[in-house]
């Protein structure tokens, strides 16, 4: 009998961690069947057939040759598309300009940045602006917006361009014997990261590798920090090991520059905060108007590091993706590109003011940012089922009208930036042309009537409302910094290499038939 209770014991636990597993799996099955059938109504909207009931469109849409597939399914199906997630869960992709009123500016706190992007993003750099929302959120922008400012950005050019006069020099050392072949993806990524850095932290990068891992960042769940570590530890995956090592000395770094820059600060030592980057830079404007701003609306002092890392990864990238799309585009249009000489050699002086006004470096910034925004789509994960009114009705897979989207909650909205930037409805048959001119005259009045929510020229490149990009004037500074002093002195033509774009949650220039991820971008660089 004895041996009977005690040989039963064994089958009991297996038979109860059995149905342990059992029910987490029917929960884990209803909870999907759940959202699921609640996305029943997004059948209707058009869109292309699922190849895959595993990974729906993800394969076609998320490659570094997915181009083609994003056009060819806004010309087939316009501006509002169903398309499928991971195992049939639907999804929507947007370029409609009333649906992103409702997205951005009249239901930001519906359409809220994914789960999945603020837990990994709150992982990797802290809990800075890319990780919070809400009422969080705000109170970090509040605080980081006068850091912003006009008046800030006039006072920073200088260090630009005395930053941006070093890089220079170095090329033109480059190519002082004749012209040269240089690889200027590598050299605008070193000033981007400089530009961020210096203006960000007031210090010099040491960590210039870092730039390139950010889109192989996983969607990593919401484990607690010490699982998460042991558990990445234990996958045999070099890149997350590697990751999570940037991760580290990255917040290593910043925690060391803030905690010498506070400690500068609290003894009252100006001079000496004012040693790199002049004082100016961004930690330093924070560090003291945190000082003075009132206990209740303080930044502690790790959400200010989370800042700091989520400056430097969300402004390294994207401003030298667009840099060397604008240098690109400007080698293979010698045309436009002598034009925009002319403009910067008339120039008296180039400061702040005299920069901002030249109109064709802005047609030419503007053109190149509408055209190929460097951060091409990005997804909302709508958290309360709302409907929302569209700019013109779309028919349904029934062959009914529909003037407004029903959005069930926990969807995903993919909002398909270079979609609506280059919307031939509103900009003309022209719209897929880099043509700078067009932004000396006014726009077509399809462009004003359609009320894009974006912060930049009726474009939705730097996003709008709440969670539009903080960095959008100190980007432009940026760019027109950099190539008011590059156009001046160089001139730029095509390669005998093919350049390509790699698409993905950042356009980055690689050389047709090579298989590095780093971005290359080969040009022929002469002094003029
Ligand atoms: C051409 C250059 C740039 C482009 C095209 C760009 C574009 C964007 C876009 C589309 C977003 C929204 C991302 C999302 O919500 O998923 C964003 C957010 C952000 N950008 Fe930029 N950006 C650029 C440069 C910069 C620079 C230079 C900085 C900093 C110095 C910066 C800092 C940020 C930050 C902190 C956010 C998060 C804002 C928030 O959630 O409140 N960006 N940017």
């Amino acid at each position: 009998m004895l041996s009977e209770i005690s040989l039963s014991w064994p089958i009991l636990l297996q038979l109860g961690l059995s149905l342990g597993l059992l029910s987490v799996g029917v929960l884990a099955f209803a909870r999907l069947a759940y959202y699921r059938v609640r996305q029943l109504p997004l059948r209707k909207i058009r869109g292309p057939p699922s190849p895959s009931f595993l990974i729906g469109h993800f394969g076609q849409l998320f490659n570094t040759a997915a181009l083609p597939f994003h056009e060819e399914i806004f010309n087939a199906y316009g501006n509002i598309i169903r398309i499928n997630g991971i195992v049939g869960d639907t999804q929507i992709i947007v370029s409609d300009a009333k649906a992103c009123t409702s997205i951005f500016l009249k239901e930001q706190d519906i359409f809220e940045e994914s789960p999945w992007a603020l837990a990994s993003n709150g992982r990797v750099f802290g809990l800075g602006l890319l990780s919070t929302m809400g009422a969080h959120h705000r109170r970090q922008r509040k605080q980081l917006n006068p850091v912003f400012s006009i008046k800030h950005m006039r006072a920073i050019a200088p260090l630009f361009q005395s930053i941006t006069h070093q890089f220079q020099d170095v090329l033109h050392a480059m190519v002082d014997k004749g012209p040269q072949e240089v690889d200027m993806a590598e050299w605008l990524s070193r000033l981007a990261l400089e530009l961020v850095a210096q203006g960000g932290l007031g210090h010099t990068p040491t960590l210039s590798e870092l730039y390139l891992w950010r889109e192989w960042f996983p969607p990593v769940s919401n484990l607690p920090p010490k699982l998460l570590r042991f558990v990445a530890n234990c996958l045999p995956w070099p890149i997350l090991h590697h990751l999570m090592h940037i991760s580290d000395i990255m917040y290593a770094n910043a925690k060391k520059i803030f905690d010498e820059k506070k400690a500068l600060l609290d003894r009252g030592d100006e001079a000496a905060v004012s040693q790199i980057g002049e004082g100016k830079d961004i930690l330093s404007v924070l560090l003291k108007a945190n000082m003075a701003a009132p206990d209740d609306e303080k930044m502690p002092d790790d959400e200010i590091v989370a800042q700091m890392n989520t400056l430097l990864f969300a402004g390294t990238d994207t401003t030298s993706s667009a840099l060397c799309r604008v240098l690109h585009l400007l080698s293979e249009h010698p045309t436009i590109q002598d034009k925009l000489r002319a403009e910067l050699t008339d120039a008296p002086e180039l400061d702040y003011d005299i920069l901002s006004g030249l109109p064709y470096l802005d047609a030419v910034c503007r053109e190149s940012l509408r055209l190929w925004p460097p951060v091409p789509v990005i997804t909302r994960t709508c958290r309360s089922d709302i409907s929302i009114p569209l700019s013109k009705p779309i028919t349904t897979t029934d062959g009914h009208y529909m003037s407004s989207l029903y959005v069930p909650s926990n969807t995903d909205v993919l909002v398909d930036i270079r979609a609506i930037n280059n919307d031939p409805a509103l900009l003309g048959e022209d719209a897929a042309v880099w043509r700078p001119e067009r932004w000396l005259q006014p726009l077509p009045q399809a462009v004003e009537d359609a009320r894009i929510p974006g912060i930049y020229s009726n474009t939705l490149t730097f996003l709008g409302g709440g969670r539009a990009c903080i960095g959008f004037k100190y980007s432009q500074l940026e760019m027109k910094v950099a190539l008011s002093q590059l156009i001046r002195s160089f001139r730029f033509s095509p390669s005998t290499a093919e350049v390509i774009w790699r698409y993905g949650g950042l356009f980055s220039p690689s050389v047709k038939g090579t298989t590095t991820m780093s971005p290359t971008m080969p040009i022929l660089v002469k002094n003029v």
